[in-house]
């Protein structure tokens, strides 16, 4: 099998993609020692999936700092549907590098992915006030740009250093501590199924509605009565449809439960289109709180009863 990533070698989303284990891939996958693509955009890594060139992707979707990635967001939603079947959360730290003999003085250009730029910023402007900022597909493309000689420094992951003969000028240069970045394992829905439920997992849904007042209230009131705790939403334009959207949700629990799956169909009724995006298990960075569990009457065993109640109802055994 091969898993596409956003390339080249170096990346941030390489690094997540490595922190898998050969027993999750081969549970994810059904292989667990796929060969590794590098890709040179997120857009064209989905491409590659939909296209059978590659029998999955991983890509970035959100950072704790600058949030969501347009172009992965853009890409779920595409058609024929991709299932997302994992969730990475990579600590992002970055360095500056250059070419040898570069010194700070020396860089009239740097580089950077724009998510990498957007966490640097404030560095950038204090320690090389003079440069100019240029924006790359990757952070390790623009550490290939430096090997190359068309700009003078990268922002990117330490680990491109050895990838592409450069050395540090400066380490530690995001200006948030604690960033992360969420990364999706993601491949064509079938053959495997879905990931199996494990007590702690995400599901992933983009829903679009018709514009009227209290429409996104609705769609929000469907998922918090079922007690779903509701972890991301964010929005992107439709495109060719003015003034529509897609609202990106992910709320914790898995399709096959009671409470994700009532909320799904709801939706399903409510909505002009939903696309079921992947239930999958939620990854925690270390210290992290999982969140609020279920409230009264919200549990799976509460849910389970209550079916079971009402179909005695229906076939006239109970009252
Ligand atoms: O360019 C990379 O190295 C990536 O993996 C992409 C990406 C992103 O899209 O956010 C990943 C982590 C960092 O936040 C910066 C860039």
């Amino acid at each position: 099998m091969r898993v596409a990533f956003l390339g080249p070698h170096g990346t941030f989303c390489e690094q997540a993609l490595r922190t898998l284990t050969p027993e999750v891939l081969g549970d994810a996958l059904g292989d667990p020692e796929p060969a590794l693509l590098p890709i040179p955009s997120t857009t064209a890594a989905l491409d590659a999936v939909r296209r059978g060139d590659a029998d999955a992707a991983c890509v970035p979707v959100e950072n704790s700092v600058e949030g969501g990635v347009p172009a992965t967001m853009d890409g779920l939603v595409e058609t024929p549907p991709l299932l997302i079947v994992r969730e990475i959360l990579l600590p992002v730290r970055f360095s500056v590098l250059v070419r040898p003999g570069i010194t700070a003085a020396g860089v009239g250009s740097v580089a950077s992915h724009p998510h990498g730029e957007a966490q640097t910023r404030r560095w950038i402007a204090e320690h090389l006030p003079a440069a100019e900022v240029r924006l790359t597909s990757s952070t390790a493309a623009a550490a290939a740009q430096v090997a190359a000689g068309e700009v003078d420094a990268a922002v990117c992951a330490p680990v491109a250093a050895a990838h592409h003969g450069l050395v540090e000028l400066a380490s530690g240069v995001h200006d948030t501590g604690d960033a992360v970045t969420r990364f999706v394992l993601v491949r064509p829905p079938g053959t495997l199924g879905l990931p199996a439920p494990t007590g702690a997992d995400r599901t992933s849904l983009a829903a679009t509605t018709v514009n009227h007042p209290g429409a996104l209230l609705a769609v929000l009131t469907e998922i918090a009565v079922r007690g779903v705790d509701l972890t991301r939403i964010e929005s992107r334009p439709l495109k060719d449809r003015r003034g529509e959207y897609w609202f990106f949700l992910d709320g914790t629990g898995h399709v096959a439960e009671p409470a994700m799956g009532e909320a799904l169909a709801a939706l399903r009724r409510r909505c002009t289109d939903v696309r079921f995006l992947g239930s999958y298990p939620r990854a925690t960075v270390a210290g992290e709180e999982t969140g609020a569990g279920p409230g009264p009457g919200q549990t799976v065993k509460d849910y389970t009863e209550s079916a079971a109640w009402l179909a005695a109802l229906r076939d006239g055994s109970g009252a």
